[in-house]
């Protein structure tokens, strides 16, 4: 009996595995203690001329509700306004220009532990912090679900540093990739009986809220978390891997899908569609400058593909959907930019402008046979974990296809490929299908 699953698709499904194991949560959290030296908070009431001063180490209900007092209602950002709505947010906001604070995440050790622990050492690039404001959640208070808005490209997360107050409530939920993950700051900031400051690093794009404040005030600085293109002068070795068998075990997979013959046999692409949504300009260098940029196991599965296939390529590339009868997708190096208006159709001005190369997955192949045909040139693609929407975009262009000028538009998302070599050009034994006698 022939046996009807290959190595290849043991291969797939180990690596599947190996990918799932590497899900990490897409937060990391700690706790600081505060001295003499960071615990004082100066701010801004009304319009008095003296700033108040606050002892976070020694704090009453009665100094919190003064603090909540000078705080304006929170807005929260959609579709790049603030809007006012207290149904979504119920908290308070006072801007930087009317507080201060010693508090450093730097001097804390807040920044090192969110490099070893949410990046992994795996970003060697500065990472810049950008104090944000100040937030007082008291009793009722809530912030409902939410991604955070990305204040440039280079945003990939925002801390949140819950000050020592005693209060109940006011758990972060967060939500990616079908999982439910929970942070108890009431909780983290009382350590072995010592109220400390507890704070909380999550991906931008992760879904997260806020649950009700049921008691206390929940007080907390934001900042907004860059990478600067500065690298660290001292070179920033690699922390070990978290999961070092799921690693091995995904190194391997690829290693054995790679040599089955049987695996894209005339050669072709693999493809891999990135799990966190990330802020991009649509320009030319935007997909070289995010590569550096890659979050969670997005990151670790380019990491892990140098490691076991350092001389296969593994690039960040947009693919964008054909306008034509045969349902392919083209792959394209860059961003494409639409100037005049197409005369033939959107496929054929990237293939013909931007080198974009037609692929298409097997199932089209067969819904389209004539694809082959029509683009002698178009590669067979492997998903390797399957295209979504995640970053997808829209791109609109003026379009004549004969009766007329008309708006027409395609989606592009973007997602990482290596090219792939035949069987035999990757030095591997072909054998002849068998000729099963009728
Ligand atoms: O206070 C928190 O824990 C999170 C607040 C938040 O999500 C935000 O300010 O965008
Ligand atoms: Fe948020």
């Amino acid at each position: 009996m022939p046996k009807d699953t290959s190595d290849a698709d043991d291969a797939l499904a180990t690596f599947r595995d190996a990918l799932a194991d590497l899900e990490e949560p897409p937060f990391c959290t700690g706790v600081a203690s505060l001295d003499a030296n960071n615990s004082t908070l100066f701010y801004r009431a009304g319009n008095s001329p003296f700033a108040k001063i606050l002892d976070f180490n020694a704090t009453t209900d009665e100094q919190l509700a003064a603090l909540s007092d000078a705080c304006q209602p929170a807005p929260f950002g959609i579709a790049q306004k603030s809007v006012l709505d207290e149904t979504i947010r119920k908290a308070g906001k006072m801007e930087c220009t009317d507080f201060a604070t010693q508090f450093c995440p730097y001097a804390s050790g807040i920044v090192d532990k969110i490099r070893a622990s949410l990046l992994q050492g795996r970003n060697t690039s500065t990472i810049h912090v950008e104090m944000y404001k100040l937030n007082v959640y008291g009793p009722g208070s809530f912030f409902k679900s939410h991604v955070d808005t990305p204040r440039s490209d280079t945003m990939f997360a925002s801390l949140v540093v819950i000050l020592p107050t005693k209060h109940k409530g006011g758990s972060l939920l967060f939500r990616h990739q079908g999982r439910e993950l929970s942070f108890n700051s009431a909780e983290a900031v009382v350590t072995e009986g010592e109220l400390k400051a507890g704070f909380v690093a999550f991906y931008s794009d992760v879904e997260h809220e806020v649950s009700v404040v049921e008691s206390g005030y929940r007080v907390t600085l934001t900042y907004n978390l860059y990478f600067s293109d500065i690298r660290e002068l001292t070179p920033i070795p690699p922390s070990s891997p978290l999961n070092a068998d799921a690693e091995d075990r995904m190194k391997s997979s690829l290693e054995a899908l790679l040599n089955d013959p049987k695996f894209l046999p005339d050669g072709g692409i693999v493809g891999f569609a990135l799990s966190h949504k990330y802020p991009f300009k649509k320009n030319s260098k935007a997909l070289s400058n995010l590569e550096e940029r890659l979050k969670g196991t997005d990151a670790l599965l380019k990491k892990i593909w140098e490691e076991a296939l350092p001389d296969i390529d593994l690039k960040l590339k947009t693919v964008y959907r054909g306008d034509d009868e045969y349902d392919c997708l083209v792959l394209v190096d860059t961003f494409v930019d639409v100037g005049d208006e197409l005369e033939d159709g959107f496929t054929r001005y990237v293939t013909e402008y931007y080198q974009g190369q037609i692929i298409y997955t097997s199932g089209v192949k067969k819904k389209n046979p004539g694809l082959t045909k029509a683009y002698p040139d178009a590669r067979l693609i492997k998903w390797l974990t399957t295209l979504n929407k995640v970053n997808q975009f829209k791109e609109e262009y003026a379009v004549n296809y004969g009766n007329g000028p008309a708006v027409g538009h395609s989606y592009g998302d973007i997602c990482l490929v290596a090219e792939i070599k035949s069987a035999t050009e990757r030095g591997l034994e072909v054998t002849a299908p068998n000729v099963v006698a009728s």
